[in-house]
């Protein structure tokens, strides 16, 4: 059974003379405990999908055209319903920590400041006056225990003297682990980790995809990690949905995925990895733009397979969407009928 489904979600940006048809369709579906890996170019709908599911995107200009959001069977979409789920059932971790930490208060204030309202031992519901909300000395006693082991948890050496400093006295490592914990705090079933490692070096960025793997393993929460990169997926991922340009193009857990590449973008991506002898190559063409995608598959202008019908419907998904399932009317590889 999903934790997470994403059906047929379309959402764009409504701009001053134009409109960015953003997602186009995207199915996702995430279980229990599973890393999730969405793998995609710049550009091609990540954050904005990790946005819609944490109920964060631009209420102003964003436009929902069809499909929905189900967490544990709560209509996301739906602001009332999914509202004592965000941060709680549902947490984040950003690519940026240093943006997401205020530089003017100390780190250990910041992270009580969250527990007072995210705190798995406090009762759902809304706060009315946030600001004079108490908070109880019990709770806040056992909120702090509870950070301790977490802090620990991701190894974080003397939480003490850390909670005290100010986030510009940690290192990047460093604030990227404490956003991890901030993340595992509540207690929660998902965590949407948005290209957590892209501000590390390469090291550390090892260093903080296994802690994330072990952490969804000791803790059974499952993980949402959106990357650009196929190595970082295959390091820690179950499974894999591929993006292009706003849409879903294949999805398959992760030795089906590396064994049986079916899309040709999937295939493209693959061979664009740098080879044993250094050598690279890119997949030629450019992503095409939000605002005047093309119809059909989005990419069909870049694929050497295309026919007419690629270039005017898009794809239902082929092969079984519950083991492998491809968006292609030209699969490099046969997956079975059509769904
Ligand atoms: N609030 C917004 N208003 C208008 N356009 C937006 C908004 N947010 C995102 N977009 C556009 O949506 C497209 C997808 O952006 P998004 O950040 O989701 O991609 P991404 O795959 O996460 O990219 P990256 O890996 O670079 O973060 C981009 O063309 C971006 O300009």
């Amino acid at each position: 059974m999903s934790l997470l489904s994403v059906t047929d979600l379309s959402l764009g940006f409504a701009g001053d003379r134009s409109f960015a048809h953003v997602l186009d369709g995207v199915n996702l579906s995430i279980g229990p405990g599973q890393i999730m890996g969405v793998v995609g170019e710049s550009g091609c709908g990540k954050t904005t999908l990790a946005r819609a599911i944490l109920g964060v995107l631009p209420a102003h200009s964003t436009r929902i055209r069809g499909g929905g959001i189900s967490f544990r069977g709560v209509d996301m979409l739906s602001p009332g319903a999914s509202a004592d789920l965000r941060g709680r059932a549902v947490t984040f971790v950003p690519q940026d920590p240093f943006s997401s930490l205020n530089p003017l208060f100390r780190i250990g204030d910041q992270i009580m400041d969250l527990m007072k309202f995210k705190s798995p031992r406090r009762k759902a519901g809304p706060v009315r006056f946030p600001l004079f909300a108490p908070y109880p000395r019990r709770r806040r006693k056992a909120d702090r225990a509870r950070l301790m082991e977490v802090l620990e948890q991701v190894q974080l050496p003397q939480p003490d003297r850390l909670l005290k400093k100010f986030p510009h006295e940690v290192s990047g490592g460093q604030r990227q682990r404490l956003m991890i914990a901030m993340a595992l705090l509540p207690e929660p079933d998902l965590i949407i980790a948005d290209e957590p490692t892209t501000a590390l070096d390469v090291t550390i960025q090892a260093q903080i995809l296994g802690l994330l793997r072990r952490l969804a393993n000791d803790n059974g929460v499952a993980v949402m990690l959106t990357t650009h990169d196929l190595g970082s997926a295959y390091e820690i991922c179950d499974a894999i949905t591929v993006m292009y340009a706003g849409q879903d193009v294949e999805a398959a857990p992760i030795d089906e995925f590396f064994a049986r590449p079916a899309h040709p973008y999937t295939n493209a991506l693959l061979a664009s990895l740098p080879s044993e002898d250094g050598s690279v190559s890119g997949i030629p063409g450019t992503v095409p733009s939000l605002t005047d995608a093309p119809a059909g598959c989005r990419f069909h202008p870049r694929c050497e397979r295309a026919t007419a019908e690629c270039r005017t419907v898009r794809p239902g998904v082929t092969g079984d969407p519950d083991r492998h399932g491809v968006r292609c009317y030209h699969p490099v590889q046969p997956l079975g009928a059509a769904a």
